[in-house]
């Protein structure tokens, strides 16, 4: 069976790196053409003026504000993006504003760059673009970025809950990896060992410097930022988030449709890494340990989650993506087994 990896062909990361830019439109042939920048008020307000120093004379620069992360919306941009023609697309901000952005980009075929100003997850550097409106909890396939510029001083600018956050994304790997495998194993799915290993890897860097991801300093970032990245690379590799998201992940994805905008992604995957990794047989104590060195919570209640969400979303997770399969199993967790579970690893009290 063949196998096809669309990879983004430049990735810029450092302090500073808002300035290649320039440079990099240029070589995407978009000297003196239009292009569209998808961004949030927040960031606009904070960078704006940066972005657009950087740009004078090199693009047409139009703002267009990444409001919410629907599809409707994304539609509505892509329309008011198309009346510009643009020669390329930026999306400049946290995953709201990336994912609207790859869905533009996709729509009108042209290429994306995405410049994240928060460290959040791994869908800054992944071709998966999570919106609402799609009757799907979890991510679709959109534009693969052509580029990736990820500056560290803005980066480590966002709120340090958004960069713990980002870590916590991270250290889900060690369990969706693990039901990729038994997948494999167990279904005959299709497993990608080098992108498995990459993943892992991306987990395994973040975990080294924990508490200073945990601190939020500027070094401590650029590793997280770095990880996020290879963490992209391997779903870009996989040909699907299959490397990036699990168990842990369909625990979050039901958690958003029971308790919506209650906590982050990576703070929910997070809490889902603890309780998948018992019932995977491994070193959940570790994995909890971890967490609370990267300042994330390991309490369902330090989210403002009840305990009956939190057994609710263990007993539906397994529902949300029938056909990848996780140590959730096809019938999933009885009730008394999910509170049992959120009990014994200390999710619940
Ligand atoms: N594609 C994927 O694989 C995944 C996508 N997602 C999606 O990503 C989104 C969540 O991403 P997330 O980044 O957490 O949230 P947002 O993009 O909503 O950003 C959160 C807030 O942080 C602000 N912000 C971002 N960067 C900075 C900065 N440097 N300084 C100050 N403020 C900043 C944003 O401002 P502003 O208002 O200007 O944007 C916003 O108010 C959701 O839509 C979620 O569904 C989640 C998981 C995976
Ligand atoms: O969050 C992701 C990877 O970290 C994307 O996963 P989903 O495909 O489950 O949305
Ligand atoms: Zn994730």
């Amino acid at each position: 069976m063949l196998h096809s990896i669309e990879l983004p062909s430049r990735i810029i990361i450092g302090s500073n790196a808002l300035r290649s830019l320039r440079e990099l439109v240029e070589a995407f042939g978009a000297r003196g053409a239009a292009a569209v920048v998808i961004t949030g008020p927040n960031v606009w307000r904070k960078y704006g003026e940066r972005l657009r120093s950087v740009l004078e004379d090199v693009v047409e620069l139009e703002a267009l504000e990444a409001r919410e992360p629907s599809v409707d919306y994304a539609e509505r941009l892509s329309s008011e993006a198309a009346e510009r023609s643009p020669r390329l697309v930026i999306g400049f901000g946290g995953g709201k504003s990336v994912d609207l952005a790859k869905y533009v980009a996709h729509k009108l075929g042209v290429p994306l760059i995405s410049v994240p100003t928060s460290p959040s997850h791994d869908g800054i550097a992944s071709p998966f673009a999570s919106l609402r409106g799609l009757n799907k909890p979890f991510s679709v396939r959109s534009a693969t970025p052509a580029a990736i510029v990820a500056d560290i001083d803005i980066i480590a600018s966002a709120p340090l809950r958004l960069i713990r956050a980002g870590a916590g994304d991270l250290v889900a790997k060690l369990t969706a990896i693990r039901d990729w495998r038994l997948a494999h194993r167990l279904k005959g799915e299709y497993y990608g060992e080098y992108a498995a290993k990459l993943a892992l890897l991306s987990a395994k860097h973040v975990m080294e410097y924990a508490a200073e991801i945990g601190r939020g300093s500027k070094e401590a970032v650029r590793v997280l930022v770095e990880g996020l990245v290879s963490s992209g690379v391997a779903m870009c590799i996989a040909g699907s988030t299959r490397p990036a998201s699990g168990s842990e992940h369909l625990f979050s994805h039901a958690l958003d449709l029971l308790a919506p905008g209650r906590a982050l992604h990576g703070e929910q995957v997070a809490l889902g890494t603890i309780m998948m990794m018992y019932l995977h047989g491994g070193d959940w104590r570790q994995v909890r340990k971890t967490l609370m060195k990267l300042g994330l919570p390991v309490r369902a209640r330090d989210l403002g989650i009840d305990d009956e969400t939190v057994i609710k979303a263990l007993t539906m997770a397994h529902k949300l993506r029938p056909e990848r399969y996780t140590i959730l199993g096809e019938t999933g967790l009885t009730w008394e087994a999910a509170e049992r579970l959120a009990r014994v690893t200390g999710v619940i009290d």
